[in-house]
C-alpha cells in the first residue's frame, strides 16, 4: 500500500509526517503531475464550452427544468412599460393587480377584463412549452393591444418579484401562473414541485415582505377533492385523498397559504376552479384535443370508470370564472402585515368556482360532433390509472353568497363559442399548429 493512502479523508486533521527524501520527491512528482493533468482537462472543458452553441431555450432538452430560463429584465424603458401598464384608469377605487401567468388561458380572461374595467395590471409569464408557446404569444398580443404589459419570468424568481413589488406597489396578486394538467404529473412530476410549490412559496415570501403587502387570490383546484365519493364537492368536505401529484401540490398550495396567513397576516383566497373550458383555452385538454382529433378524423379515447361507468366533469365557462376571480379579488381585505410582520388576523378564505351541472364527456363529443358537423370516432375504453377521478359536482353556494359568483352558461352554449374560436383561430397564419 502507498504512504499516499495513509492520507487521512478529514482535511482538518491531516498532518506530515517526517520521511524520506525519495518519498517527498515521489510525493511532489505526483501532485505536479496531478496538477498538470487538472489544467488539462480544464482547458479542454472550456473549450468544449466556448464552441458549443449557447442554449437558448434549455426547456426543449429537459422539459424538468423547463422554467429555469433566465429572462432579462430591467432597465428605463421596461420600468416605462411597467408603469403604464400599472396605471389605474377608473376614478372609482381600482385596483393595481399582479397577474401571474397572464399569457395562460385564464390569466389572459381575467387580465382582460380587469383592465376594460379600468384596473391596473400587469402580467407576468415564463412562456413554457408545457403546451404549444405561440399559443400563449398570440393572448400575450391580444392583450398588448389592450395596454397591458406581460413581464417574462419565473415566479422562482426573487430578484425579479422584488423588482417588480419596488417598482409598483400592487394591492393585489391574481396568481394564476402553476404547472397545469392531471395526467401530465406522470410524466414530469418535478415540474409540479417547482411551479405549484416552490414558486408559490417564492411569490408568497416577497409579499409578506413587500410593502404594503397585497392580498392575494390565486388558483386551487376541483382536484384537491381527489376520490371522494359525496357530492356535490363542498369547501367543507375532506380533501386528503388526492388522485394525481396535480391535486397533492394544489392541496399542499392550501396549507401554504395557511401558513403564510397565520404567520404573516397575508390575505389569502383560493378559488378551487372545475374544468375551465372556452375560446383561447389550454390544447391539453380534453375538450380542445378532442376537437382537434374528430376534425381531423383521429379516434378519441373516452374513458369509462369501473363496469362501463360515466366519467363526469362539471365543466366551467371561461367567462363565469373571470367574474368568479373578480369577484374573490373586490372582496379580498388587504394583508394585515407589514416589514414581514403580523399586525392582526388576516382573510383566509377557499372556494368551489364550478357549474354545479355535471356533464359525461361522452355528451360533451355529441355536442362538439354537432357543432363541428363531424362524427367522432370514439374509442370507449377504461380510464387509465393516470390521476383522472371519475366525476366533478361543485358546490357553490358558498361562492354565490359571498363573491356574487352566478354562472350562466351552459357547455352547450360554452362550446359553440369555443368551436367558433376555435375555428377562426386555427384558420390562416395558424392553420399548421392544428395539424
Ligand atoms: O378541475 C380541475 O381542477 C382540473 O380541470 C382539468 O382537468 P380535467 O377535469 O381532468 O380536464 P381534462 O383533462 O380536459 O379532462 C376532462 C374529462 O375528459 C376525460 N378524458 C380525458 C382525456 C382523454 O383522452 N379522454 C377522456 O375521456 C377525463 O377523464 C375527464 O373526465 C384541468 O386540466 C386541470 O388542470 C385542473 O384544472
Amino acid at each position: 500500500m502507498s504512504r499516499l493512502d495513509d492520507i487521512p479523508s478529514s482535511p482538518g486533521k491531516f498532518k506530515m509526517e517526517k520521511s524520506s527524501y525519495l518519498h517527498r520527491l515521489r510525493f511532489q512528482s505526483s501532485l505536479t503531475k496531478f496538477a498538470f493533468f487538472s489544467f488539462f482537462i480544464l482547458c479542454l472543458i472550456s473549450i468544449l464550452f466556448l464552441r458549443s452553441p449557447p442554449s437558448v431555450n434549455p426547456s426543449q432538452s429537459d422539459p424538468s427544468r423547463r422554467s429555469l430560463r433566465t429572462y432579462s429584465y430591467g432597465g428605463p424603458a421596461w420600468e416605462k412599460r411597467l408603469r403604464a401598464s400599472a396605471k389605474i384608469r377608473s376614478s372609482n377605487n381600482g385596483i393595481t393587480v399582479l397577474v401571474t401567468g397572464a399569457a395562460g388561458f385564464v390569466g389572459t380572461h381575467v387580465s382582460s377584463a380587469l383592465k376594460r374595467r379600468g384596473d391596473g395590471v400587469i402580467g407576468l409569464d415564463n412562456f413554457n412549452d408545457y403546451y404549444d408557446p405561440s399559443l400563449k404569444r398570440a393572448r400575450q398580443a391580444l392583450l398588448e393591444r389592450s395596454g397591458i404589459f406581460i413581464v417574462e419570468g419565473d415566479i422562482n424568481d426573487a430578484e425579479l418579484l422584488r423588482k417588480l413589488f419596488k417598482i409598483v406597489p400592487f394591492t393585489h396578486v391574481m396568481h394564476l401562473a402553476a404547472q397545469a394538467g392531471v395526467r401530465y404529473a406522470m410524466e414530469n412530476p418535478s415540474s409540479y414541485v417547482h411551479s405549484n410549490i416552490a414558486g408559490l412559496v417564492n411569490l408568497l415570501e416577497i409579499c409578506k415582505s413587500a410593502n404594503p403587502q397585497p392580498a392575494i387570490v390565486w388558483a386551487s383546484s376541483s382536484s384537491v377533492y381527489g376520490l371522494n365519493t359525496k357530492v356535490p364537492f363542498s369547501e367543507k368536505d375532506r380533501t386528503d385523498q388526492p388522485a394525481s401529484l396535480y391535486a397533492a401540490t394544489k392541496k399542499a398550495g392550501e396549507e401554504i397559504a395557511h401558513t403564510y396567513n397565520h404567520i404573516y397576516g397575508l390575505s389569502l383566497t383560493g378559488l378551487r376552479f372545475f374544468t375551465v373550458y372556452g375560446p383561447w383555452g389550454r390544447p391539453d385538454m380534453a375538450y380542445f384535443f378532442f376537437t382537434k382529433d374528430i376534425l381531423k378524423g383521429k379516434p378519441i379515447s373516452i374513458f369509462e370508470s369501473a363496469n362501463h361507468g360515466t366519467v363526469a366533469r362539471d365543466f366551467t365557462y371561461i367567462d363565469d370564472i373571470v367574474k368568479g376571480c373578480l369577484g374573490a379579488l373586490d372582496t379580498a381585505e388587504k394583508s394585515t402585515g407589514s416589514g414581514g410582520k403580523k399586525r392582526g388576523p388576516a382573510q383566509l378564505r377557499v372556494y368551489n368556482l364550478g357549474n354545479t351541472s355535471p356533464v359525461p364527456v361522452s355528451d360533451l363529443v355529441s355536442i362538439l360532433e354537432r357543432q363541428l358537423k363531424v362524427k367522432a370516432k370514439r374509442n370507449l375504453i377504461k380510464m387509465p390509472r393516470n390521476g383522472d377521478v371519475p366525476f366533478t359536482h361543485a358546490n357553490i353556494s358558498l361562492a354565490q353568497r359571498e363573491l356574487g359568483y352566478k354562472p350562466t352558461t351552459d357547455l352547450q352554449t360554452g362550446l359553440k363559442k369555443f368551436v367558433r374560436w376555435y375555428l377562426s383561430y386555427y384558420s390562416g397564419e395558424n392553420i399548421a399548429a392544428a395539424r
